[in-house]
């Protein structure tokens, strides 16, 4: 029986059910048909800010929140962040709650696959950079950098020696998201490397580029934990580009149905689906 961790979060038992709706369905090796699924989730202050400013990392979640975010973290198979977030959070993208693989649990069972998504290759990582680090110990996975160029042998042979690879895509050059990366693309590689569930936490760039009409289809859950706070002006915001109707008027950039609301501690998370 694997000892129990000094380290590891607590999240009962009781308030699973809330989420479990919201959830992707439980994970099949042999499905080959299922497209990967995708949740976005992110904690967010009253003024819809993610951090005080740009570059740096707020805690915006309490103790219950976190352990609730750590909870999605072991009902994913991957977490994607952008290459801002890895940069300025140096991120241990594994999970802490007691029981899975590395916190009282057998080998690295239940620890998502850390994504970053990098397609010019800025994120100056080294075997120091807390993923890193805690796949060497055991306490989580190496992560998949997705680009858009060639990477460095270097950074490669890093990489893969802790069991992480770089996946390279190719930029749009039509459509919507001409210029970046397409998350049809992104999530159909992750696909083909065996990610059926990935949860998207951030960052700001990364939300409201998701939070568009057209990639609406690719998201099965949306999970917003909001913090009882306003971080003020000049933050990270969470404001996606706004949308007109035919005639002109303004319409709201994106909304959510299916909602379900449910308090963690001070804080307060909501459920539901991009309409
Ligand atoms: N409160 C929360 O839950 C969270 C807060 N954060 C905060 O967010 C901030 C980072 O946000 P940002 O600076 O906006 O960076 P980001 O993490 O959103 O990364 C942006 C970068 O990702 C890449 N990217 C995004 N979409 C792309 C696409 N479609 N194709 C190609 N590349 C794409 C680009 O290189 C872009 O510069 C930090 O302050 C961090 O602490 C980050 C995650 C969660
Ligand atoms: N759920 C949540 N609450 C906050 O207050 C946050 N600042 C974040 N940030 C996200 O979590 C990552 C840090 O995770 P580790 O504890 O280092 O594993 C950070 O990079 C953001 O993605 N999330």
């Amino acid at each position: 029986m694997a000892e129990r961790q000094r380290d590891a979060l607590q999240f009962p038992e009781f308030e699973r059910d809330f989420l479990e709706p919201h959830l992707p369905p439980k994970y099949r090796a042999d499905d080959e048909t299922r497209r990967t699924f995708t949740t976005l989730t992110f904690a967010t202050s009253l003024d819809s800010s993610l951090a005080l400013l740009p570059g740096t990392q707020t805690l915006l979640s309490g103790p219950q929140s976190k352990a609730m975010t750590h909870y999605l973290r072991s009902r994913h198979q991957a977490i994607l962040v952008g290459v801002g977030t890895a940069i300025a959070d140096d991120p241990s993208l594994n999970c802490r709650i007691e029981g899975v693989g590395g916190y009282g649990g057998e080998g690295l069972e239940g620890q998502p696959r850390p994504v970053v998504l990098d397609p010019t290759l800025r994120w100056d990582f080294s075997s120091d950079s807390k993923v890193l680090a805690l796949a060497a110990y055991g306490k989580g996975r190496a992560p998949y950098i997705i680009c858009a160029k060639h990477p460095p042998d270097q950074k490669r042979v890093l990489l893969e020696h802790l069991g992480g690879k770089f996946i390279t895509l190719n930029i749009s050059d039509t459509g919507p998201s001409k210029g970046k990366l397409d998350w049809a693309d992104i999530l159909q590689a992750l696909r083909d490397h065996g990610i059926q569930s990935v949860m998207i936490e951030g960052g700001g760039t990364v939300i409201n580029d998701l939070l568009q009409p057209h990639y609406a289809a690719l998201i099965g859950s949306v999970i917003v934990t909001i913090a009882p706070t306003w971080l003020g002006q000049s933050g990270v915001i969470v404001s996606p580009p706004r949308r007109w109707s035919a005639d002109g008027t303004p319409i709201p950039a994106a909304r959510l149905k299916d909602v379900k609301w449910h308090p963690f501690g001070e804080d307060v998370v909501l459920c539901g689906k991009l309409q």
